[in-house]
């Protein structure tokens, strides 16, 4: 089996007219837990985009488990949730989940394991219109779950949740990594950076860093991951 997930290589896109990712090459190993880390408006959502297919590239290729990004073969074995819940409003949470099962041919019991796995159980007969924001990202992740897929691309998939709910959300990143999956997750919160495997901090379109928690630490000289992140930003500076 091969060992990535992900393999860019020169990606490049342009948006609005604008060049908003610079040539970025990074790999994402099979089983782990990927953060994409960076200030807002640096291209994360772009680079998701484009490793699930939907975004035009302007140069460079993304490979997704051995198929150019986007392939009909990678249809159900890559999950996304935007940031933008998508969810019919008037449907409740199950019979949203119900519906995308059907649309992707899942098998039947996994709406109510996904209702379960993201905790959603007592809200489940709520419609979406309803629910709270953190229950809507939730029932958004939910969706992305449906059928197991090998690769979950997740957008700031914690945004607006509790504490600890933020912590059961990564107890359910890290077991499905156990259990074989890929998990390519967005945040702008460095508090999450620990909690991830391997770290891509992002910066104007161009990737500063692609390395362990562990490494940054050291080779930045602080324990801080935002104190890391800043001196990898200023080291690019000075080089610049
Ligand atoms: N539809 C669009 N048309 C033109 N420019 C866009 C469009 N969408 C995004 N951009 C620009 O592309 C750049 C990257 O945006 P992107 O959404 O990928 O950033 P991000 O890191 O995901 O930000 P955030 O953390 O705020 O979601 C930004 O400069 C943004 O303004």
């Amino acid at each position: 089996m091969m060992s990535y997930a992900i393999e860019a290589d020169g990606l490049r896109v342009v948006r609005g007219g604008r060049e908003v990712v610079h040539g970025l090459t990074f790999k994402v190993p099979r089983g782990s837990v990927v953060g994409l880390l960076g200030p807002s408006g640096c291209g994360k959502t772009t680079v998701m985009r484009a490793v699930v297919g939907v975004q035009i590239v302007a140069g460079g290729t993304v490979t997704v488990l051995g198929h150019p990004a986007g392939g009909r073969e990678l249809r159900r074995r890559v999950g996304y949730a935007t940031q933008n819940p998508a969810v019919y409003a008037d449907l409740t949470v199950r019979e949203n989940l119900r519906y995308f099962a059907n649309v992707l041919g899942v098998p039947r019991g996994d709406p109510d394991r996904v209702i379960e796995e993201v905790g959603l159980v007592d809200a489940r007969n709520q419609t979406a219109s309803s629910l709270s924001g953190g229950q809507l990202h939730r029932a958004s992740l939910a969706i992305a779950l449906l059928g197991e897929p090998e690769l979950l691309v997740l957008d700031e998939p914690t945004v607006g949740l509790d504490p600890v709910l933020r912590g059961e959300l990564w107890e359910l990143f890290h077991e499905l990594a156990d259990g074989g999956a890929t998990l390519l997750i967005s945040s702008h919160v460095m508090d999450e950076a620990a909690r991830c495997e391997r770290l891509l901090l992002m910066r104007d379109g161009l990737l500063l860093a692609d390395d362990t928690p562990e490494a940054l630490r050291a080779t930045t000289g602080t324990q801080d991951l935002e104190d890391a992140f800043l001196r990898v930003i200023q080291g690019q500076e000075t080089v610049a």
